[in-house]
């Protein structure tokens, strides 16, 4: 989860490949259409266009789009591996353009690190010396690299299998020598290019488990790569989406599925289950007014519930605290309102669930019951309703979607 200030700042970026004179990289910067046409009949690929971003400390920022939408290109404009047409990159606050050579080594060797779809392994290196190479380009000596490399190692489950080479290993354990190797050097930032995509779907799912357990303890900044939105889902603090160079919406996973910011994204996320994204307290309503009711008449409870289309009125407590739950039927067969310390009885039990449970979670309650679902913080304590017409409408959303 995100930390302190922002890691990365990316400003109005562009990258073009093909011949480009100077004269049309600075039309770039003030008339960019005018500029865009030019190009395209010079036969240019403009595979960044007009970029801006930012990446706070400590983040998951996926960057997704489809192939060829340029997230490569823009990624490697972040560690000045690609050298961009037009914009800035900042890290620390620091442009990646106007570091020197030296500098520039410095940023790639220790402060990011890269991890790629294909390993890019030394095939007769064993995994030992495989992750303490990033430690090696930097001229630490060999015992403390190695005792470096074994700290990694036992942190991505390989302690095992240092004497090992690459190829002994299946895929997964191959990516996890490939993320050993990244982290040995201690980076501020992982650059992560497609990293799990070659793997198989159930190793990929473990993998992005074990990932999320071991960012906890590592405490990365983190640019992923990934044309994989299900992958985006699970892993993003948020998400930028891609397409053919531009950013087009960036945001938390739950903005990019509940709010698609146009068509393109919308269909990207079609595929995706809701009930898997949306959490309880996207779609609860504010059980208003606000119900106490132990002091109140039944009859004016009643009036209540028609004034507001209520189909039952949550009993709390002075602390707000969810002590049970009355239909009409209830409150009608109620010679006296109900007490704090009395809550019907037969109201007690009431299906609730957790700000965060997922869609599918609320679903599983609704079962068990035709009343709302209350949603209740750690305490007990009420935060809101789910109403069935709402969660219906979430639903039939999903299915149109
Ligand atoms: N070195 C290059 N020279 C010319 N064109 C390039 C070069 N690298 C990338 N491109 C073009 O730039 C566009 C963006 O490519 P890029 O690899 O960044 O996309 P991507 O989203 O990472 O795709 P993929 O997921 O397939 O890697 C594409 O049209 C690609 O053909």
């Amino acid at each position: 989860m995100a930390g302190g200030g922002v890691k990365i700042q990316v400003r109005n970026l562009w990258k073009i490949f093909g011949n480009l004179s100077g004269e049309a990289a600075e039309r770039l910067a003030s008339d960019p259409e005018a500029a865009l046409e030019d190009l395209s009949l010079n036969g240019c690929t403009v595979a960044v266009r007009a970029v801006d971003f930012h990446v706070n400390e400590g983040e998951i920022f996926v960057i997704m789009g489809l192939s060829g939408s340029g997230k490569s290109t823009l990624l490697r404009c972040l560690n000045g591996i690609i050298e961009p047409t037009c914009g800035e990159v900042l890290i620390d606050g620091e442009g990646v353009g106007a570091m020197t050579p030296k500098r520039l080594r410095a940023l790639r060797q220790q402060k990011m690190a890269m991890v790629f779809q294909h390993f890019a392994l030394l095939p007769y290196r064993s995994v030992l010396d495989n992750v303490a190479f990033g430690l090696e380009l930097q001229g630490v000596g060999k015992k403390e690299r190695r005792r470096r490399a074994r700290e990694v190692l036992d942190l991505v489950g390989l302690a095992d299998w240092e004497r090992y080479l690459p190829a002994e290993l299946s895929g997964g354990m191959q990516q996890r020598v490939g993320l050993a190797r990244a982290l040995a050097v201690d980076p501020e930032i992982l650059l992560m290019d497609e990293a799990f995509s070659a793997l198989d779907p159930l190793i990929r799912r473990q993998m992005q488990d074990e990932f999320l357990k071991l960012v906890e303890i590592v405490k990365k900044t983190i640019v992923f790569i990934t044309h994989d939105l299900d992958e985006a889902l699970r892993l993003a603090d948020r998400i930028a989406v891609m397409k053919e160079g531009r950013i087009v919406q960036i945001g938390t996973p739950e903005q990019i599925v509940m709010d698609p910011a146009d068509d393109y994204v919308e269909e990207f996320v079609g595929a995706v289950s809701r009930t898997r994204v949306i959490a309880a307290r996207n779609i609860m309503a504010e059980p208003r007014p606000w119900i106490s009711p132990q002091d109140r008449d039944p009859r004016e409870l009643l009036r209540h519930m028609d004034r507001h289309n209520l189909e039952c009125v949550f009993v709390t407590d002075a602390a707000r605290r969810l002590v049970g739950v009355l239909t009409r039927e209830e409150l009608a067969g109620q010679g006296r309102p109900p007490r704090d310390a009395e809550p019907p009885a037969r109201s007690v039990r009431v299906p609730a669930v957790p700000p965060d449970a997922p869609l599918s979670e609320v679903v599983e309650r609704a079962a068990a019951t035709s009343k709302p679902i209350p949603v209740l913080d750690e305490s007990g304590r009420i935060l809101g309703v789910i109403s069935r017409s709402r969660l219906l409408r979430e639903l039939s959303h999903g299915l149109k979607a």
